[in-house]
């Protein structure tokens, strides 16, 4: 119990002061309550931007795991609408998946050239040295031909570029390539050649009006045909590698949209396709880096010592081709997501007719390098290679007047002048 003194002490000397003392007390019980409930709007804002902050970080993080975010914004519209102008009358203005690829540079360049509006998009993976997709991106930036970075797989991405382009035409290059690393990564082909396709094929389908689909087979969906050349009503249920069964099952996937969706589609099945520019994960490619580098090269052989052959197609030629299909396509008949009527649905070979075998590939190469090569033999690996590959090709000789004209001679002493241009004579070790 206080003291009186102490008692005293608590009151005020007079009445008033005690009336005044109570009212600041009030005042400040009422500054107090008011700054704590401000304090407590505070914290509740706090939370609710940490909150808002977290999500948008959790949303961002799913997002670049497999998407690049790098797209959007009005320059980037601005970008995008002045790619996909047309120049010439009539003219086309076509979507490039893959555009920083081999084959989807040498189109998008071609397309622009002409006048076709392009609207490149590529998600510059590292599949194999970005830094060459990264070249092919500026070469096709110098010419007018703005390349996307995003992915096949962001839908919100494709419906964007349909919204502010008017695309009539989408040609389809985006893939895993490669025959042998779908052991090693088979996720890679379906996430790619599968779940892509699907995405991509979507916002197609949503789009008003529909673009037409020309779109990047292979000639792997042969897989185990025998029957020399091969034709496209040629068996194709026995893929020999996941690569070719991703390729294959594309080829259903598209059937399905147009005869769902009314989706113009046109399949090309390529055959081995070389030259400048071109792909470092493939033979005649990482062969040249090899040979320079005096380091030794494996030459696979099939059973009994056979020699493998390939239809080496060159990469003008396969232009030529799909520029030729885009020429030919109709229109597609869907809209509003429902098809009006029946849609053009086609397959075509493109190679070159003369398989040749990879050890004489090799000692044209050893020609135009001047240097020999250090060859080892070994027998084909079960690793989804087929033993050989021949095109007929009078269905696409037929319908789009594709004719090759450059055989793996002339190919290759082009791909080898472009190489040495490029990296010199003896390039960076730690390349693929
Ligand atoms: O037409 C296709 O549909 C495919 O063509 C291409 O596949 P392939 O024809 O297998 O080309 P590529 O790898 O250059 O091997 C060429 C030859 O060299 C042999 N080869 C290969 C590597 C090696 O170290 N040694 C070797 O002998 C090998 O055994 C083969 O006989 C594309 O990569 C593929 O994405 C797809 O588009």
């Amino acid at each position: 119990m206080p003291s009186k003194a102490e008692q005293e002490s608590f009151l005020p000397s007079t009445p008033g002061k005690l009336k005044d003392k109570s009212h600041s007390m009030h005042r400040q019980f009422h500054r107090c309550f008011t700054s704590t409930s401000t304090m407590f709007l505070w914290a509740l804002f706090l939370v609710a931007l940490t909150a808002a902050y977290l999500s948008f970080q959790s949303f961002v993080d799913s997002g670049s795991k497999y998407f690049h975010t790098a797209w959007g914004g009005i320059q980037w519209e601005k970008q995008v609408r002045s790619s996909a102008q047309i120049r010439r009358q009539g003219g086309f203005s076509v979507l490039v998946t893959g555009a920083a690829g081999f084959v989807g540079s040498h189109v998008s360049l071609a397309l622009k050239k002409r006048g076709d509006g392009v609207v490149g998009l590529d998600n510059f993976n590292d599949y194999y040295d970005p830094s060459l997709k990264k070249s092919r991106k500026n070469l096709l930036s110098s010419q007018g031909v703005f390349v996307v970075d995003g992915d096949i797989n962001d839908a919100r991405l494709l419906a964007k570029l349909f919204e502010i382009a008017p695309l009539s035409h989408v040609m389809h290059l985006a893939a895993q390539a490669g025959v042998r690393y779908a052991m090693e990564n088979p996720h890679s082909y379906v996430h790619s050649n599968i779940a892509g396709l699907v995405t991509l094929l979507e916002a197609c389908k949503k789009a008003d009006p529909q673009p037409a689909v020309v779109w990047a087979s292979s000639s792997s969906v042969y897989g185990l045909n025998e029957k020399a050349p091969f034709s496209e009503s040629d068996r194709t249920d026995r893929p020999a590698s996941l690569y070719a069964a991703t390729k294959k099952a594309g080829e259903e996937i598209t059937h399905t949209y147009n005869h769902i969706y009314g989706l113009s589609i046109t399949g090309l099945r390529f055959f081995t396709v070389y030259g400048p520019w071109g792909r470092p994960d493939m033979a005649y490619f990482s062969f040249t880096r090899n040979i320079l580098q005096g380091k030794p090269i494996t030459i696979y052989r099939g059973k009994n010592r056979v020699e493998l052959a390939r239809d080496f197609t060159y990469i003008d030629d396969i232009v030529k081709g799909c520029v030729a299909s885009l020429d030919t396509s109709k229109k597609s008949t869907g809209s509003g997501g429902k098809k009006r009527g029946p849609a053009q649905f086609r397959i075509f070979n493109l190679g070159n007719t003369s398989p040749v075998t990879v050890p004489m590939m090799v000692s044209l190469l050893e020609k135009h390098l001047k240097v020999k090569a250090k060859k080892h033999f070994l027998e084909m690996p079960g690793n989804g290679d087929v033993p050989f590959t021949h095109a007929n090709i009078s269905s696409a000789q037929i319908e789009l007047g594709y004719k090759p004209t450059t055989d793996l001679q002339t190919g290759l002493r082009k791909f080898v002048r472009w190489y040495l241009s490029y990296y010199g004579y003896n390039h960076g070790k730690s390349l693929k």
